[in-house]
């Protein structure tokens, strides 16, 4: 892009709670007409197995991202001024048809990329991962997945359904868009069905670090585990909120005691700052269950650190 990035509006002008919310307060897609970042929902939750709420998600991270500030001293940058990040708004799924809302949301993620954007996409409940992962792989190949969440979500099917927000990886890995050789989950805890699951989900490539690893080894040995395993691959970050403990995050559908903290999850991503990230989700905040805006808190933040690793990326691109 020749002209400057557009960047948010100016908080020392227009308080920050006035206004229609859009992400960190950046323009819509539709205004600046192209974008190297796009943000986009997806007022999806119809693949859950517990708590509905999901489908409020998007609006709530874009609600609690009004406090954000254009520069992120963590990794010294102006993710908003180095590319042009914008909000795409809302992708419109049938809520009453899974299989019809995964096509939507693929041909939409086709779209926007297809615009040469990267996405940072809202969620939503995790079955939106499988789409925005299809996608992905059409335009780079199969992608290591980093994915960080409290559960496998590598699971068969729930009621014969294959498409829930419990399964979006195994399908992934059966349609060969994965780089099986780079596949981690982070975060990991909680019971599950049975032994067997671990070794289903071991046979399909996954490594794990459970959320006790990252308590006792700490943030920066894992993401230096992490980017070793993950090298100069296409990488795709999938983010189900539920990886924070309940006290980080009350408001989402299946929580899960023993957590981490939005410290370690934060610094996790800050240390995978040198990869080739293509695009990201932040899914499963359910506003209905959060109290003072603490989930969508830590989702906004959690957005804004994996917006600044592709806005990086994307100057970096360019200086060449
Ligand atoms: N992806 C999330 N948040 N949860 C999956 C839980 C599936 C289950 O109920 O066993
Ligand atoms: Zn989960
Ligand atoms: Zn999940």
């Amino acid at each position: 892009m020749s002209t400057q990035p557009r960047g948010p509006v100016d908080s020392s002008r227009i308080p920050r709670y006035a206004g229609p919310a859009t992400f960190a307060r950046l323009p819509r897609l539709d205004e600046v007409g192209s974008a190297d970042v796009a943000v986009v929902g997806v007022p999806f939750d119809s693949g859950v197995s517990y708590r509905p709420g999901a489908r409020f998600g998007g609006n709530a991270i874009r609600e609690a991202s009004r406090l954000l500030r254009p520069y992120n001293p963590a990794q010294d940058a102006s993710p908003f001024a180095l590319a042009q990040v914008a909000d795409a708004g809302d992708i419109a799924v049938n809520p009453f048809n899974i299989n019809e809302a995964v096509e939507t949301v693929e041909a939409a993620a086709d779209e926007l990329l297809g615009n040469g954007s990267r996405l940072m996409t809202l969620g939503g409940d995790h079955t939106i991962a499988l789409p925005l992962l299809r996608s992905v792989a059409k335009k780079h190949g199969p992608v290591a997945l980093l994915h960080f969440d409290a559960h496998l979500d590598t699971w068969d099917t729930y009621f014969g359904a294959e498409y829930t927000h419990g399964t979006p990886f195994r399908r992934a890995v059966e349609e060969g868009i994965l780089d099986t050789e780079a596949l981690s989950h982070v975060g990991t805890r909680g019971p599950l069905y049975g032994k067997q699951d671990l070794d289903d989900d071991a046979k399909m490539g996954f490594g794990i670090v459970t959320s006790a690893d990252v308590y006792r080894r700490g943030a920066d040995e894992v993401a230096d585990q992490l980017r070793q395993r993950i090298g100069d691959r296409p990488l795709y970050i999938s983010i189900d909120i539920d990886v924070l403990d309940p006290a980080h995050a009350p408001g989402t559908g299946t929580p899960e005691a023993g957590g981490m903290t939005s410290r370690e999850l934060l610094e996790i991503i800050r240390g995978l700052s040198s990869c080739n990230l293509v695009s990201a989700d932040v899914v499963e905040v359910a506003p209905a269950y959060d109290h003072a805006e603490i989930t969508s808190v830590a989702a906004s933040h959690t957005a804004y650190e994996l917006t600044t690793i592709m806005s990086r990326q994307i100057a970096a691109a360019k200086a060449k």
